[in-house]
């Protein structure tokens, strides 16, 4: 399972580290997925949404080679992953860290333990010392205090369990970052700071996000681009704005609908906060908490 023998791969260059092909993904008789297409933009963060059900999972899970498609292709670095051999997809699973719906921790080992699982299974010759520096910082980069390193899945609140899972994702210091429902069960200031975090990192690491999520904060906050899947494929990808003017039902009943107009107005009365120095602004923010509901905030 090593590959510390091997050079040391370039970052990707190209513009779309993930194509996916005509993707088919049937489970007997049920079809998910039928000839769905997408294409992953390097340096983006791209939302992915859909109603419960609809394969954003299953999507994922293909495209980290956990899923063997029923059909189609998809290339992660120009490299397919459905055609390859497992050696060869060994070469391209260190360039990407996945943070799974829960965290998805191993209960019996520390923060740090965690964190050092992938570091131990594709560079097993590095020294102890190093492994556990290494680990130390991610856990520090995912927002954690110093201290979580030791402490155990079971003593850490929801949000930072999330957290510690992120610093495992970003143990190989991958290109690209799967994250499924990170703000779920979070409460809305910790959803919100795990957003800002999210976006920091994409900037400061030159990330590649691919980020399934039912929050429409987030939707709005952070990503770049937006794909929707419904009727078994990518309906639309675009950025939200784009997307609100789609006469899609799902589109505009998930955007358009009374969650949709309130994630966009928090968005604005945020745009607006940030410019509070200025005393017209700080009024249209007034005037814009105390619009009763139901009322358009426009
Ligand atoms: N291993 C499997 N075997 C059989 N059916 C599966 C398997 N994995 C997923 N499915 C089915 O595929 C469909 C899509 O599942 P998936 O988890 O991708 O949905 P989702 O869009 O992520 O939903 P949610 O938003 O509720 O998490 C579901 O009907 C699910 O039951």
């Amino acid at each position: 399972m090593a590959r510390s023998s091997k050079p040391k791969h370039e970052r990707y260059r190209g513009d779309f580290p993930i194509v996916v092909d005509g993707l088919v993904n049937r489970f007997g008789t049920q079809t998910v997925h039928e000839n769905l297409d997408l294409k992953v933009r390097r340096g983006e963060i791209l939302g992915v949404v859909g109603g419960s059900g609809t394969g954003k999972s299953v999507l994922m899970r293909s495209i980290i080679g956990l899923q063997p498609p029923s059909g189609g292709n998809i290339d992660v670095f120009d490299q397919s992953i459905t055609e390859a051999e497992p050696d060869e997809v060994l070469g391209v699973r260190d360039r990407w860290g996945v943070l799974f719906q829960g965290g998805a921790l191993f209960s019996t080992l520390t923060v740090g333990e965690n964190v050092e699982v992938p570091l131990k299974q594709f560079y097993p010759d590095i020294s102890d010392d190093l492994r556990h520096e290494i680990a130390r910082y991610k856990v520090m980069l995912s927002g954690l205090p110093e201290e979580a390193v030791s402490k155990y899945p079971s003593e850490l609140s929801g949000g930072m369990k999330k957290r510690a899972g992120l610093a495992r994702a970003l143990a190989l210091d991958p290109e690209l970052l799967f994250l499924d429902e990170p703000t779920a069960g979070l409460d809305p200031i910790g959803a919100s700071a795990f957003d800002r975090l999210t976006k920091e990192l994409k900037e400061t690491l030159g990330l590649t996000v691919f980020l399934i999520t039912h929050d429409l904060d987030t939707l709005h906050e952070i990503c770049d681009r937006v794909a929707v899947l419904a009727d078994k494929k990518v309906i639309a990808v675009d950025t939200v704005p784009n997307l609100m003017e789609l006469d899609h039902p799902w589109i505009q009943e998930y955007f358009n609908g009374p969650r949709g107009r309130a994630a966009l107005t928090a968005q604005a009365l945020d745009e607006l906060r940030r410019h509070m120095d200025r005393p017209v602004a700080a009024h249209a923010v007034k005037a814009l908490d105390k619009t009763p509901p139901g009322k358009d905030k426009a």
